[in-house]
């Protein structure tokens, strides 16, 4: 990052992991010796250039005392949804960041992300000066189907990319797209999706299928699998 731009990161860790059925949120649950929401924190911090981390927790959820004490990392409270969530924090960082800063939102649920691909996705922006997101191409055949289950067509996968986290913007642009999209009534599940709506121009840079989505039991083995350990079983709290 050039020198008077800077650069932080925005993590949302305010769900509650319905799909998941787990007896905490699933940022709280430990593999290979860690939360998900720390393993996700590590692989940002391994970042120098990440000058502060904007944690958006659940303000009911004690666990959130975890990262008491982390150096450049700060929580504040997140909302409803995870766009209201990652506007929080946007807003937390505004006194300390300028509009033109860069951000990196982050979701805690995407414990294996390496921090090779953090660097990857901070070249591409800062060379091409757009914004971005990690993405992966479709790898499937991909059926757009009715409600009755009837395929309607075959989409053309060359043209079809998953959206992953990391995902980097300007401060200011960030949060007016989000803020926008909320007053419009637009439900907007990445920030990807609030900039294209605002029409900012945004790019993907291939990411890794490591870099999955904690989202359902099943994967919880798979984040076990890369991250080295195991899956604790979360065991109902008396
Ligand atoms: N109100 C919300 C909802 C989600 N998130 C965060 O956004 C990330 C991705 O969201 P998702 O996987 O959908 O998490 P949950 O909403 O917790 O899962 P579920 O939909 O199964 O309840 C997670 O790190 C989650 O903690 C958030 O900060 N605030
Ligand atoms: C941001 C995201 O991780 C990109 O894939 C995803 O949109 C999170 O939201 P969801 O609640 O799983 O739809």
């Amino acid at each position: 990052m050039s020198k008077h731009v800077q650069c932080w990161g925005v993590v949302p860790a305010a769900g509650v992991g319905v799909r998941m059925l787990a007896t905490r949120p699933k940022q709280y649950l430990e593999v290979a010796g860690a939360s998900l929401l720390r393993h996700s924190l590590r692989a940002l911090l391994a970042c120098d250039d990440i000058r502060g981390i904007m944690v958006a927790v659940s303000p009911d959820d004690p666990r959130a005392a975890e990262l008491a004490g982390l150096a450049r990392v700060q929580t504040t409270p997140g909302g409803a949804q995870r766009a209201d969530s990652v506007l929080a924090a946007l807003h937390a960082l505004q006194p300390l960041a300028a509009d033109d800063d860069w951000v990196l939102v982050h979701d805690a649920a995407r414990p294996c992300i390496d921090p090779a691909d953090i660097r990857r996705l901070m070249v591409q922006v800062e060379s091409s000066g757009s914004g971005a997101l990690l993405a992966e191409p479709v790898v499937d055949t991909i059926k757009q189907v009715d409600s009755a289950g009837r395929v309607e067509k075959t989409l053309d996968r060359r043209h079809l990319w998953r959206a992953q986290t990391p995902q980097m913007f300007r401060l200011g642009e960030l949060a007016g797209a989000l803020a926008g999209a909320r007053q419009a009534g637009v439900e907007v599940t990445d920030e990807a999706s609030a900039m294209e709506w605002a029409g900012y121009p945004v790019m993907v840079v291939p990411g890794s299928s490591r870099n999955l989505k904690v989202t359902t039991p099943g994967d919880l083995e798979v984040a076990a699998f890369y991250l080295g350990g195991d899956a604790a079983i979360v065991a109902p709290e008396a």
